[in-house]
């Protein structure tokens, strides 16, 4: 087992060099800002349904006794952000003044105390603004509890004894599908081979496809672009959004594919827009052009839906999870053979626990996980999901890829490093989603200087 050698020291109050447990922290506040930038104007992000996405994120801070701080996001388009803020400032109560201690001795509990709440819970339950706010929440404490014991948030989890990880899951619901004896078993039996995968993580690190050449809002010259550089910085697979006029998007699928060649890979992503059986026509239509997947075909909510899309444009196979809600719907997802890729995401379901629960799910029913990422700090985050699902749960990288996009990167302490195409292992301590001061103070929704500047037209 790989354990890292920096013990977390303190400056603080204190002694100087004293090595701090995680009773010794507690947390003593929770700021949360509303922070947004203005991608929309670049059309950076958009798709057929988000035609002009700012990226935001609800942002919280853990401040605690000592010189440590745990940091969390969760991810939203702008608009709205204020009602994320506001409703993880209401479940701030269940962190402020805790002992670490008492949250990480049984994460779960912790999970399900934030998603339970007997009155607070009527407005999701575990959906939507509330949901998200649980996961800005909950990934903040991940960090703060990965700083403490001065790991990444991969190895903090790699490190785990399988109850140790059985222990942060919440499996209240989705226990016809997996028990929490199966999982143990199942992650027992993963040890095997663990210093081979995580050798060649360290080596080579963890495949990577691009998003950022194929965005709705770039013209056909912007496309052919950066289909270019990008082959040129090495990357191999390729998404691109469709969902627009039926002619739009062949010929934008021609021109990317002749670009990239038949060799590399092209994914496609409708982002929703379409409804079950417009969603087979549309998919058998763009089948010339080899996608690799099909993304979000139809409502996210449908999983009837995703099922008969999948059979009926079979081999193109059918990838979701971005907006699905929870440990549930994914599950429901799996038991109805409604997808062949797995897009967990790490700040819509609750936090690290609950992506464990589905990365889980996934080695069940054997699906591969290639996480989203589209937006900002999910690179940052999803980069130490795919670590734990390769070096714990699947074990594989069949077949398996993460999203990355090149945006927005430089505002982040320890941004995610790509190599040939892969993402880099992360070795700095916690989850790699602070930002630095200065982006706290001039993105900050509306009174940034960012948005000063431009007459907070977002909100
Ligand atoms: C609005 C966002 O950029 C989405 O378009 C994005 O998350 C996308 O669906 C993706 O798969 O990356
Ligand atoms: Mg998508």
């Amino acid at each position: 087992m790989y354990r890292n050698q920096r013990p977390c020291e303190t400056s603080g109050d204190s002694k100087k060099g004293e090595r701090l447990s995680l009773s010794d922290i507690q947390i003593t506040e929770v700021r949360v800002l509303d922070l947004r930038f203005p991608t929309s104007r670049a059309k950076i992000g958009s798709d057929a349904v988000n035609k002009d996405p700012d990226y935001s994120a609800a942002y919280v801070i853990l401040e605690t006794n000592s010189d440590l701080v745990g940091y969390g996001l969760t991810f939203t388009l702008g608009r709205g952000t204020e009602l994320c803020v506001s409703a993880a400032q209401y479940l701030a109560r269940y962190v402020r003044g805790r002992l670490l201690s008492s949250i990480t001795d049984d994460l779960g509990a912790f999970s399900r105390q934030l998603t339970n709440d007997s009155q607070f819970r009527w407005l999701g339950p575990e959906k939507g603004v509330i949901h998200l706010a649980a996961a800005a929440l909950i990934n903040a404490v991940w960090d703060l509890y990965a700083r403490v014991e001065a790991k990444p948030l991969w190895q903090l989890v790699a490190d785990m004894t399988p109850e140790e990880i059985v222990r942060t899951i919440d499996f209240r619901y989705i226990d016809d599908a997996i028990t929490s004896e199966w999982a143990i078993e199942h992650l027992k039996q993963k040890r095997t081979g663990f210093n081979e995968r995580l050798e060649v993580l360290k080596q080579s690190g963890y495949p990577a496809y691009t998003t950022s050449a194929g965005w709705f809002g770039y013209s056909d010259d912007e496309i052919r672009q950066l289909c270019r550089d990008g082959l040129a910085d090495g990357w191999t697979h390729f998404k691109l959004k469709v969902g627009g006029e039926p002619l739009h998007d062949k010929r934008r699928a021609a021109l990317i594919r002749s670009e990239i060649g038949t060799s590399n890979k092209l994914m496609m992503d409708a982002n929703q827009k379409w409804g079950v059986e417009e969603a087979v026509r549309r998919t058998r239509e763009l089948a010339e052009f080899d996608p690799w997947w099909m993304e979000e075909p139809t409502s996210p909510d449908d999983i009837l839906g995703h099922a008969r899309i999948k059979r009926e444009v079979s081999p193109v196979r059918i990838a979701t999870g971005e907006h699905c809600q929870n440990r549930v719907f994914f599950k429901q997802l799996m038991q109805a053979n409604a997808i062949d890729v797995c897009q967990i995401d790490s700040c819509r379901l609750a936090g690290v626990g609950e992506n464990l629960a589905v990365m889980l799910m996934a080695a069940r029913f054997e699906i591969p996980v290639c996480p989203h990422a589209g937006g900002v700090g999910l690179c940052e985050y999803v980069q130490h999901l795919s670590a734990i699902d390769y070096l714990c749960i699947s074990g594989s990288m069949e077949n398996r890829v993460t999203e990355f996009v090149d945006h927005l990167h430089e505002h982040f302490v320890d941004p995610v490093r790509i190599r040939n195409a892969h993402y880099v292992l992360p070795a700095v301590p916690g989850y790699s989603i602070e930002m630095y001061p200065q982006t706290l103070r001039d993105y900050n929704y509306p009174d940034g200087s960012v948005w000063k500047k431009l007459g907070a037209s977002g909100g």
